[in-house]
């Protein structure tokens, strides 16, 4: 696993109006890696993939990207570094086929017509080096796919245009079963092939099939970022609905800030 992270974020804090929502928040993304984002509901995953993805500007704190820190903007300035957010109600057209999907906005032109063989390659090369078989046809419309198929399109997008960082916000949270066990394995190989993969799920099972690490967000704060195979589902769960976990066997006198990479806080309330 790399040591270093490809994305990190330090110290961010997010609020809108009185309301603060982000409190010196980090983040570890790492290459090769999937790092699950988990937390209740209203704990602050959204805002934060918002500011990562330059939806929201944060307050304060730093963004590192390869190693420079940088400054995200707007949604151009993040899919610029190679940050794309694949959302969970996917934003693909029913009426276009699955390359014209993939290429939506950024399409190959030969003079002034569409380059479509060019496109199309292009397509089933990003699908191929996922080892995406269950399409029929490229030509089919997205109307006509499965939920996993849909989710294999928008996921296979971020590849065909060189994403770094993928997030993935709940990506399997209408599927069955077999589709579920699909699209993990789309995730898998996403972080097998080099890019740092965020996770968001409220899926423990999802979470721990495919997860290197855990960052587990409570009530605005980053409660843990850990291991996956350092904790139990339990742990995880007392993370996620007390924001600390005794049971994690690291001294309590050791601030979160202080334990460098895997950071577990498990003063009460979180780290202030
Ligand atoms: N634009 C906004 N203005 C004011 N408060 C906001 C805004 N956006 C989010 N919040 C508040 O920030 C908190 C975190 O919300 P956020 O949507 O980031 O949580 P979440 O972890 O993604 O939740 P969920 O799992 O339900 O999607 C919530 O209390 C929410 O009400």
């Amino acid at each position: 696993m790399a040591a270093t992270p490809l994305l990190e974020l330090s110290g961010i804090n997010k609020g809108f109006g009185p309301v603060q929502v982000l409190h010196d928040v980090s983040l570890s993304v790492y290459p090769g890696e999937v790092t699950a984002l988990v937390g209740d509901n209203g704990a602050g995953k959204s805002t934060m993939v918002k500011c990562i993805s330059g939806i929201y500007q944060i307050d304060s704190g730093t963004v590192t990207f390869e190693g420079n820190q940088v400054a995200i903007h707007t949604p151009s300035d993040a899919s610029t570094l190679g940050i794309e957010v694949v959302y969970q109600d996917l934003a693909l057209c029913d009426n276009l086929d699955v390359v014209q999907n993939m290429f939506l906005g950024r399409e190959k032109k030969r003079g002034i017509v569409l380059d479509e063989p060019t496109m199309e390659q292009m397509a089933g090369d990003a699908l191929a080096s996922l080892s995406v078989r269950t399409l029929k046809s490229l030509r089919q419309l997205v109307a006509s796919l499965s939920g996993g198929q849909r989710q294999t399109v928008a996921i296979a997008k971020a590849v065909l245009w060189n994403s770094k960082v993928v997030i993935l916000d709940e990506p399997t949270a209408a599927l069955g079963v077999a589709q579920t066990a699909q699209v993990l394995e789309l995730v898998r190989r996403l972080a097998d092939n080099g890019l740092g993969v965020v996770l968001i799920s409220h899926n423990m099972n999802d979470v721990f099939a495919v997860s290197d690490r855990i960052a587990a967000l409570y009530l605005g704060r980053m409660a843990a970022q850990v291991k996956t195979t350092d904790v139990t589902h339990s742990q995880v769960v007392e993370l996620i609905t007390a924001g600390r976990s005794g049971n994690l066997g690291l001294p309590p006198e050791k601030p979160a800030a202080e334990l460098g990479g895997d950071v577990v806080d498990i003063t009460p309330g979180g780290e202030k």
